[in-house]
């Protein structure tokens, strides 16, 4: 992404280390960190300064290359899928990339292992960058029916959660649409939820969208339902951090909430996901795990204090106690489409779309 004529990506290799953009500092502050070690992107990954299912995937691919310039033994390969696959357990992407990378490594002399590793995990950084302008270019022709079908009227996407150029390598899932949209002059306006506990929406989003200079207003997670009654909002696109063979959409927790009010006000409800995010073993969303983060996410929030530097403050009593469940799963049957790099499904046609994907192994 450009900010200030600069291109970003949001992770990238420099020599023998990665450096990765600190999602932590957004909004306020734009840094990027040198990851130098093994340990060093499982704490990346786990603390969550560099997130998003797509893009955990390729930092986790990038946790292979660091580990193997460490050891490239056999065991140390083994080792080093193990750490990345608990990092965080249900965005697909990453379990997929380390088993792949794992796979692929095994086979080679111990010489080759550093570099392939470095050239496999700059491939899936650049496969997904080309995935999701891809995605872009198919959500932007349903934004354009949807202006199409009410001239002069500004089309209202809602989103949630932040599935834009900062949750993959670049260009975004759900927000590759809007991106599309926007640069093709079609006239739009995001509304973005907020997204608690770690406010994605609010922190990342609304940055992502103001450095473009996308229309969006920031709501509440709880608002969503209220605009879609008021007739306010034209459709929903989320990203995904799991889709099954049949539909099911696994994603920021909220998500499920936002798709049965979209149903009972008959707004259709996308996710944009790029064909690594659908796990073609699984064939229902209930066998997805999902994370449980640390409670003091929902116990405090996180935000710039008077003299501009952050700081987090308790929002519940210390007697109270929080449950933070990270994602939750949207049955396909609230699904309008999935907007992949190949197409957009209708959910019940993905598993026809099963063999044209020609999944990977
Ligand atoms: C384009 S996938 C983005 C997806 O990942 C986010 O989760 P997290 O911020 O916890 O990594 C969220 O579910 C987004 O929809």
């Amino acid at each position: 992404m450009r900010i200030n004529e600069q291109h970003f990506r949001t992770i990238w290799q420099q020599g023998d280390r990665v450096c990765l953009i600190d999602q932590t500092q957004l909004p306020f502050e734009l840094v990027t960190v040198e990851v130098t070690s093994l340990v060093q992107m499982c704490h990346a990954i786990r603390s969550m300064k560099v997130r998003g299912a797509p893009l955990i995937g390729v930092a986790a691919a990038y946790g292979m290359a660091l580990a193997l310039q460490e050891n490239a033994s056999d065991g140390s390969l083994q080792g080093a899928m193990q750490q990345l696959v608990a990092t965080r357990p249900t965005a697909v992407n990453l379990a997929w990339a380390v088993q792949h990378m794992r796979q692929q490594l095994l086979a080679l002399p111990i010489a080759k292992r550093v570099e392939t590793a470095w050239q496999m995990a700059n491939m899936l950084a650049d496969e997904d960058v080309s995935q999701n302008l891809a995605i872009g270019q198919q959500g932007k022709v349903l934004i354009a029916g949807k202006a199409a079908a009410n001239p002069q009227q500004t089309v209202h996407i809602l989103t949630h959660c932040n599935a834009g150029w900062l949750a993959t390598v670049d260009g975004g899932t759900a927000l590759a649409s809007v991106y599309a949209a926007h640069d093709a002059g079609l006239d739009i306006h995001v509304w973005v939820d907020e997204t608690r506990p770690r406010n994605q929406g609010a922190s990342l989003t609304a940055w992502e969208l103001a450095q473009h200079g996308v229309p969006h207003t920031v709501i509440t997670d709880n608002a969503g339902g209220h605009l879609m009654q008021q007739g306010q909002i034209d459709m929903v696109i989320v990203g995904a951090d799991r889709v099954t063979r049949n539909g099911d959409v696994c994603n920021k927790i909220g998500t499920y909430l936002k798709a049965l009010a979209a149903y009972d006000n008959r707004i259709p409800f996308y996710a944009a996901v790029p064909t690594p995010t659908i796990d073609w073993q699984l064939v229902h969303g209930a066998a997805i795990e999902i994370e449980m983060r640390d409670a003091d996410e929902v116990a405090y929030m996180q935000g710039q204090g008077s003299d501009g530097k952050l700081q987090k403050v308790r929002v519940i009593p210390h007697e109270s106690r929080a449950l933070n469940p990270a994602f939750d799963v949207t049955p396909a049957r609230l699904v309008t489409g999935i907007i992949t790099e190949r197409g957009i499904f209708p959910p019940e046609q993905l598993q026809q779309a099963y063999t044209a994907f020609e999944p990977k192994s």
